[in-house]
């Protein structure tokens, strides 16, 4: 960008009222590269491709991945945005696939790329492309592939671009048609591997298990060469993720463009929260006041929304403000996000590519690798969910090593909150791993069933799916889905056994929104999401209309709904019951237990609020009448006995508002060390609860089986509960706000909490806990 990032900083904070709500600005300063030479291996072919695009050399990290995967090392590079991860697998992908030809110039060597999202894979695959190598047959196959194209794909494909559910649906279930492809298998690459994570994390862990016994079948052992962001420990979760050891490359020797992270804090507005509580300005208003300031100083700017309904709201008024100032520059803002045509998309991201729009309010449908040069700002409503994600949002400003401006503004939550004003949590070293449970047997039942499918499943097999299969295909057997035969256990049912597995975890058959008057399908939410976002009365927002939804029909999955501008948004209420079913785990600190282990849970959506917009003031809550619903899942949870409390002089009435209040916040603040969101995750306090006969805290999993959440907030239990403490200690409310200790989800309207005895109860719960390295000088405090 031509004006320098501070300065565009300072035009921000310049308006009055704005001085404070800048509570950070971290300058990372410019970096230089180190290049080295091409390795010797490398086609020349390739170097001259490479040097023409500018590529002159390798940067250092890139020739080291390389270099272990030639040497048929699996190998994870987990460095910044932009440092060019490709380069690193494509060298040996490249080398081994021109190599391979036979003499009359058929494939000899194969190379299967794996991405999380079809967009992504159309981007590599043009850049591929566009790299000239003679003769390459690349190509992406995903749902969008002709049957010609698929064909093609899978009779003459050298380099395959693909994901996960096709690989999953079509490529396994089909594998002896796509026998010659897998058995000259050398390479498989799985990009963006830091969004594997939870549930789906653990659904391509097991379907890469099914890829490896696919490609043994016809003789071949691909050497896997995985990129991720940066994380805690890549090498692990490249080897939880395809069951191999791994050498990580984490030492980035690309150069950067310097790097302005600025950490934003809406300001309270109102006391008309919940219980009188202050609330803060929202994140979207503050962004779509910072996009039209940012748009005007033609500043090519993307805002990252985390809700479809967010980026409706930002691009609408993004457009307004800037209509009452310089009219012509509203048609230059646009919103992006999935339930769009794809057609649209595509147009999109094209008009941002060629600098027709200026600013743009995404959700994370635009968030992956794509290369979109010349953007210069980017703006974050609320913390993306991990590190990783938000350095690889900023990471879409500043491609090519220009300078890059990156603004967080927090949402009114406990995790933003402590993140605006604890920023050593964002530039430090990362503390969240990227974690999810491939052994979960929800998981892995329907992919036993597939690869049971895909070839009767043998004893020698089932190492291969980890240490839960022998249980899973036991528990298959008796259940009559798999059948045990003297040559293995073999799928007999007619269903297709992929189908079982419901990999993005959409909860079933999708509800579909249609518009009462015209019959038209607006688009679609998912199953699981429909109680809290599609019941009757909820306000939903579809490319930038609003709608008021007339019926929840559950039995035949559809919402009718009107075009309406009702003043208010809505927010949904769910009460939650909970039962110890097994203990697996647990610590003793003192007399406090952290324990680990399964559980069920019971919940129905209730209610639901109304909101006045854009203030958030609470209009009124509205009772529903909607199922319970159960899940079986893991939890992590702790308990204090009776006595320890009352010794503390903590007293019996307090209680509940105090465990109540610490349940919240540490809900809020898991994601800091487990790659979850808020949402994922559920909780549930109780001053006496009838399993452990203490006062209780639970945080679950919200998906059955568990997704690897509670398991890491129990190892992590020390760090993550004292920064709980600490968020609600630190926080400038006088009795509890959105930012600490209430909760948007709470199923009891945030009633009782009690912020003033939570901390002490922490403090009791952490007197004994062995020493976290997160504050120190805050614990010593105490
Ligand atoms: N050695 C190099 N010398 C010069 N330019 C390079 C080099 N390696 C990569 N690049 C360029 O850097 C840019 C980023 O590369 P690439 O898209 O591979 O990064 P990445 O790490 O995969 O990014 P992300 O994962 O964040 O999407 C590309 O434009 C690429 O051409």
């Amino acid at each position: 960008m031509s004006t320098p990032v501070a300065e565009i900083v300072d035009r921000l904070v310049r308006p009055a009222g704005r001085e404070d709500r800048l509570t950070h600005l971290e300058v990372l300063s410019p970096r230089t590269g180190r290049r080295t030479p091409w390795p010797a291996w490398v086609d020349p072919v390739l170097v001259e491709a490479w040097r023409a695009r500018g590529v002159e050399s390798p940067w250092t990290h890139q020739a080291e991945a390389a270099q272990a995967a030639y040497d048929g090392r699996h190998v994870v590079v987990s460095t910044g945005t932009a440092s060019g991860k490709s380069l690193a697998y494509l060298m040996p992908a490249l080398t081994s696939v021109v190599a391979g030809r036979r003499a009359n110039g058929q494939r000899g060597s194969t190379v299967l790329y794996l991405s999380p999202t079809k967009a992504l894979a159309q981007d590599q695959l043009g850049n591929l492309l566009g790299l000239g190598v003679p003769d390459l047959r690349a190509t992406t196959h995903d749902g969008d592939s002709s049957r010609e194209q698929r064909d093609w794909a899978r009779d003459h494909g050298e380099y395959l671009l693909t994901n996960p559910d096709m690989l999953h649906r079509s490529m396994l279930p089909a594998h002896a048609r796509w026998s010659k492809f897998f058995a000259m298998l050398d390479y498989v690459v799985v990009d963006e591997c830091h969004h594997y994570r939870g549930v789906f994390g653990a659904h391509v862990a097991q379907i890469i298990r099914r890829l490896r016994r696919v490609c043994a079948l016809y003789g071949s052992h691909p050497t896997f060469v995985v990129a991720s962001a940066t994380v805690a420990e890549p090498e692990v979760s490249a080897g939880r993720l395809t069951g191999l050891p791994f050498v990580a490359v984490t030492d980035d020797g690309s150069p950067r463009g310097q790097v302005a992270l600025a950490l934003w804090e809406p300001p309270f507005v109102s006391h008309g929260g919940e219980n009188g509580a202050p609330v803060r300005r929202s994140a979207t208003a503050e962004i779509a006041d910072l996009l039209t300031d940012l748009v005007l100083e033609n500043v090519r700017t993307l805002a990252f929304i985390r809700s479809r309904r967010g980026t409706e709201t930002v691009s609408m008024t993004t457009r307004r403000l800037l209509d009452e100032v310089s009219p012509g520059l509203s048609s230059r803002v646009a919103a992006y996000r999935g339930g769009y045509l794809p057609e649209d998309r595509r147009e999109i991201e094209q008009a941002l590519k060629r600098g027709e729009l200026l600013g743009l309010a995404a959700t994370n449908a635009l968030e992956l690798g794509i290369d979109i040069a010349g953007l210069d700002a980017v703006l974050m409503a609320g913390f993306p969910g991990t590190r990783a994600a938000l350095w690889q949002q900023i990471g879409r400003a500043g491609r090519g090593g220009q300078d890059a401006l990156g603004v967080f503004v927090a949402r009114d939550d406990p995790l933003d909150t402590y993140l605006v004003n604890h920023p050593q949590a964002l530039i430090g070293q990362p503390v969240e791993a990227n974690v999810f449970d491939p052994e979960n047997p929800y998981v892995l039942g329907p992919h036993l069933c597939a690869a049971a499918e895909e070839s009767p499943l043998t004893e020698e097999d089932l190492p291969l799916f980890g240490s839960a299969a022998r249980q899973g295909v036991d528990a298959l057997t008796e259940a009559g889905l798999l059948r045990r035969r003297s040559r293995g256990w073999f799928w007999t049912d007619r269903r297709r056994a992929s189908d079982l597995a419901d990999i993005r975890s959409t909860g079933g058959a999708p509800v579909r929104l249609v518009e009462q008057e015209t019959g038209r399908l607006l688009g679609t939410v998912d199953q699981s999401s429909a109680h809290g976002t599609a019941h009757a009365g909820a306000v939903y927002l579809h490319q930038g209309e609003t709608y008021l939804v007339l019926s929840l029909d559950l039995a035949d999955n559809v919402a009718v709904v009107v075009r309406d501008e009702p003043s208010y948004s809505t927010s949904a209420r769910e009460l939650t019951d909970i039962a110890v079913t097994d203990e697996r785990d647990h610590v003793l600190w003192g007399d406090a237990r952290v324990s680990f282990g399964g559980v069920r849970v019971a919940h129905q959506v209730v209610s639901y609020l109304k909101r006045r917009v854009p203030s958030g003031e609470v209009l009124g809550e509205e009772p529903l009448d909607l199922p319970e619903r159960t899940l079986d899942t893991t939890a992590v949870w702790w308990t204090l006995p009776p006595a320890t409390l009352a010794e503390a002089g903590l007293e019996e009435r307090d209680l509940p508002g105090a465990a109540h209040a610490a349940e919240h916040a540490s809900i809020g603040l898991l994601p800091l060390f487990a790659t979850c969101d808020r949402w994922d995750i559920g909780g549930v306090s109780t001053a006496l609860h009838p399993d452990t006969g203490q006062l209780t805290v639970f945080v679950y999993d919200g998906h059955p089986g568990g997704a690897g959440f509670a398991e890491r907030g129990f190892h992590a239990a020390a760090d993550w509960l004292t920064a709980t403490r600490q968020a609600i200690s630190s926080c400038r409310c006088d009795d509890g706000c959105p930012s600490c200790v209430q909760s948007p989800k709470c199923g009891n309207g945030n009633n009782p909490l009690d912020k003033h005895v939570a901390v002490q109860l922490l403090d009791v719960l952490l007197a004994d806990c062995p020493g976290s390295g997160l504050d120190a000088a805050e614990r010593g405090t105490r």
